[in-house]
């Protein structure tokens, strides 16, 4: 399934990139106004191969939830419990991702891939567990290649049963305490961007925390093996993290425009573009984070965020709050007027 899926990712359509240049520059503004929004829709066009390229609607947000055995070396204020609490509270709706989901309109899906516990059923939940918690990424591999596999292949299975439901934009989630550790392991890796760098405050933490957490970062890069893309992530990830490549690759592989949200995201990015380097293409930052390691994971990927609002929450905010943007994008190259079709002299010279 991953094969298959990797293989079907086509990079950005060079015909479809043109053509909705073209068009941003025949509507009736001067060319370039729009800014960044232009360099939106034509990506889009690039990556649907059609310009203009369908409007991103409606969206459908995916949660991705696990735990992770690198809590214990003390890098998260939070205790693990707090996962599995997370998932009942995105379950009753009651976390700011569903708030934000209802404001764009998204449905929300939240799976668990690797949560500590056994949780409650529930229809919008999701059971595809690749473990109960990772084993500490500081100590030897966060988990088996097989397992990572497992856990890409329940991601991109996800993103395809969300667009044979109609989707036609993703939107990447994620909950795991203790996860700003695996993803600043998983950017250092990636990026080649020292530990010190890229490890950031994650939800919140003291001086003293941060200078252990950023050891931990280091001692995960130093007793695992980094070489293909799956034996790092299987090193030094989670299977969040696992779970999210896969969900932007299945995404990307049907033809879907995903939006990532945060440093999670970045880091399971990350890993999708070492998969399959067009993977990118298909790919919105929805925003930037605070975490330090999600700015030089957007850079590695050639990624511009949308939105920079301070946000450091995770469970796919940054992405939700993005997509009205991404939707204004796509629907001036359907709605708006062309200079000869409205009658609007063109600039001269
Ligand atoms: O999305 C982000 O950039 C982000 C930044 C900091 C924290 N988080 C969220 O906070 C949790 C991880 O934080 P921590 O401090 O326990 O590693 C996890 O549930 C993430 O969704 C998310
Ligand atoms: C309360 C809480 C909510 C979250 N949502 C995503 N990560 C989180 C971490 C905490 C601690």
């Amino acid at each position: 399934m991953l094969e298959e899926t990797i293989a079907a990712i086509r990079p950005a359509d060079a015909r479809a990139l043109a053509d909705a240049r073209a068009h941003q520059d025949r509507l009736t503004k001067p060319p370039g106004s729009l800014g960044v929004l232009e360099e939106v829709a034509v990506r889009l066009a690039g990556a649907a191969g059609v310009s203009p390229p369908p409007m991103p609607v409606p969206a459908a947000l995916a949660i991705f939830a696990a735990d992770h055995g690198v809590h214990a070396q003390g890098v998260s204020p939070w205790p693990q419990e707090v996962t599995q609490q997370m998932v009942a509270n995105f379950v009753a709706g009651g976390a700011v991702a569903n708030a934000f989901a209802a404001q764009t309109g998204a449905t929300v899906t939240v799976v668990d891939v690797g949560v500590a516990a056994d949780l409650a059923p529930a229809p919008s939940l999701l059971v595809m567990k690749a473990g109960y918690g990772t084993a500490d990424l500081s100590a030897g591999p966060a988990m088996g290649v097989p397992q990572a596999v497992q856990a890409v292949e329940s991601g991109i299975s996800v993103a395809r049963s969300l667009v044979e439901g109609g989707a036609r934009c993703l939107i990447t989630g994620d909950m795991g305490i203790a996860n700003t550790t695996a993803s600043a392991a998983l950017i250092s890796a990636f990026t080649g961007k020292d530990a010190a760098l890229v490890t950031g405050r994650g939800t919140g933490i003291d001086d003293e925390t941060h200078t252990r957490k950023v050891a931990v970062v280091r001692r995960a890069l130093s007793v695992n093996r980094l070489g293909e893309p799956l034996e790092t992530l299987a090193g030094v990830g989670g299977f969040e993290h696992a779970a999210l490549a896969g969900f932007i690759l299945g995404g990307a592989a049907a033809g879907v425009p995903v939006i990532l949200d945060g440093v999670i995201a970045g880091a399971a990015a990350l890993v999708a573009q070492a998969l399959a380097p067009a993977v990118a293409d298909h790919c919105v930052a929805g925003h930037r984070s605070a975490e330090p390691g999600h700015a030089a994971a957007l850079e590695h990927l050639g990624l511009r965020p949308l939105v920079d609002l301070e946000l450091r929450l995770g469970e796919g905010t940054g992405g939700l709050l993005a997509h009205p943007l991404v939707c204004a994008a796509v629907r001036v190259m359907h709605e708006v007027a062309t200079f000869d079709s409205a009658g609007v002299t063109e600039k001269s010279g």
